[in-house]
């Protein structure tokens, strides 16, 4: 008895929603940018074995790999609703480096915590595993936020709507929108970048904030690509983080000048995504980012689309 949970990189913010939008991303070769994660039978209540491609930068610990965490949380909600856990031997393959703003702690709380869910016969709603995945996300980059864990376990562009008992709702985008992702292979902790931001903004940026997001999801519900483009700007993090991610300011000129329609910090940074509305634009961009923006050889570029899915079921023998 085993399952297989695949679970997407994600843009955190997209410039114009700080905390409260978010995109699930997939290259559009086929090539793998996400974590997955197989829950088989286990000998003992619980073991994690970590492989793939980023599991050097994980912690020595198991205790102190996230995925611990959650199993330990969904066992608590399985207690609070009176189910057996069964015992698990979990298998993370982090693909996704740590630090680089594409989600890579949500891909792995997603994985994890989905992979759990479909092991146990879904005992939890998506509501409920969704509302863990965020207070798994707070705890290892310091406050909730559902911007990476929404878009990467539901797919699309999610908007955090957070009332009603909704958390997340998908708004229309543009399909034919190639989303370049520049991660040059430096970290930038989440928790870091998030401490560095300001208390308190003047009243001109909430302004400006509110018009842009406000003008950003009208220009989605109305179909107007280059007005919502246009609205991709970011008053609230970016003049703060862009210290941290060497030549985004020369990068982004370039993108802009080459034909992306936008470019912004990817979550927390240092990746970096553009919007381009033609492939061979964005593969020119990729070449020159990999050239140009890329620092080592941790660093890679990635010509993606929306990735409409989100989390996945890639393995199942239940
Ligand atoms: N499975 C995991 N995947 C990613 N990070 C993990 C995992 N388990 C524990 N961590 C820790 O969580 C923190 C995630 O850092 P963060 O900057 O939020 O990454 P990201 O922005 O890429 O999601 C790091 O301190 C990392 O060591
Ligand atoms: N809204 C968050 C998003 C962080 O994304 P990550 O991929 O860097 O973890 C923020 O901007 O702090």
């Amino acid at each position: 008895m085993s399952v297989v949970v695949y679970a997407p990189a994600s843009i955190g913010n997209v410039s114009v929603g700080f905390d409260v939008l978010g995109a699930a991303v997939s290259p559009i070769d086929g090539s793998l940018l996400g974590d997955r994660v197989e829950v088989a039978v286990g000998t003992t209540a619980f073991s994690l074995q970590c492989v793939g491609a980023f599991v050097d930068k994980l912690p020595q610990q198991a205790e102190d790999n996230i995925v611990y965490r959650c199993w330990q949380v969904f066992a608590r909600e399985l207690d609070h609703k009176g189910i057996t856990l069964l015992p698990v031997a979990i298998t993370l393959e982090k693909n996704m480096p740590i630090g680089s703003g594409l989600g890579s702690s949500a891909c792995s709380i997603v994985a994890a915590l989905d992979a759990l869910n479909q092991y146990h016969q879904q005992p939890l709603t998506s509501n409920e595993l969704l509302t863990l995945m965020g207070e798994m996300e707070g705890e290892v980059s310091g406050s909730i936020h559902y911007d990476n864990v929404a878009p990467c376990f539901l797919g699309g562009l999610q908007f955090m709507v957070q009332e009603m008992d909704i958390i997340s709702q998908e708004i229309p985008c543009f399909d034919d929108w190639y989303w370049v992702m520049a991660y040059p292979g430096i970290k930038v902790p989440t928790a870091e970048a998030r401490a560095i931001l300001p208390a308190q903004y003047r009243r001109q940026d909430v302004i400006a904030h509110g018009r842009y997001l406000g003008g950003f999801i009208h220009a989605c519900y109305s179909k107007q690509p280059l007005l919502a483009a246009k609205m991709i700007h970011d008053v609230v993090a970016e003049p703060y983080r862009e210290k941290l991610l060497p030549n985004f300011n020369q990068a982004r000129k370039y993108a802009l000048e080459a034909g992306a329609i936008a470019s912004g910090i990817s979550g927390s940074g240092p990746t970096m995504f553009s919007i381009c509305t033609n492939v061979d634009v964005a593969q020119r961009l990729a070449k020159w980012l990999t050239d140009n923006y890329v620092q080592n050889d941790q660093g890679f570029v990635h010509v993606c689309q929306l990735d409409k899915q989100g989390a996945k079921v890639t393995g199942s023998e239940l």
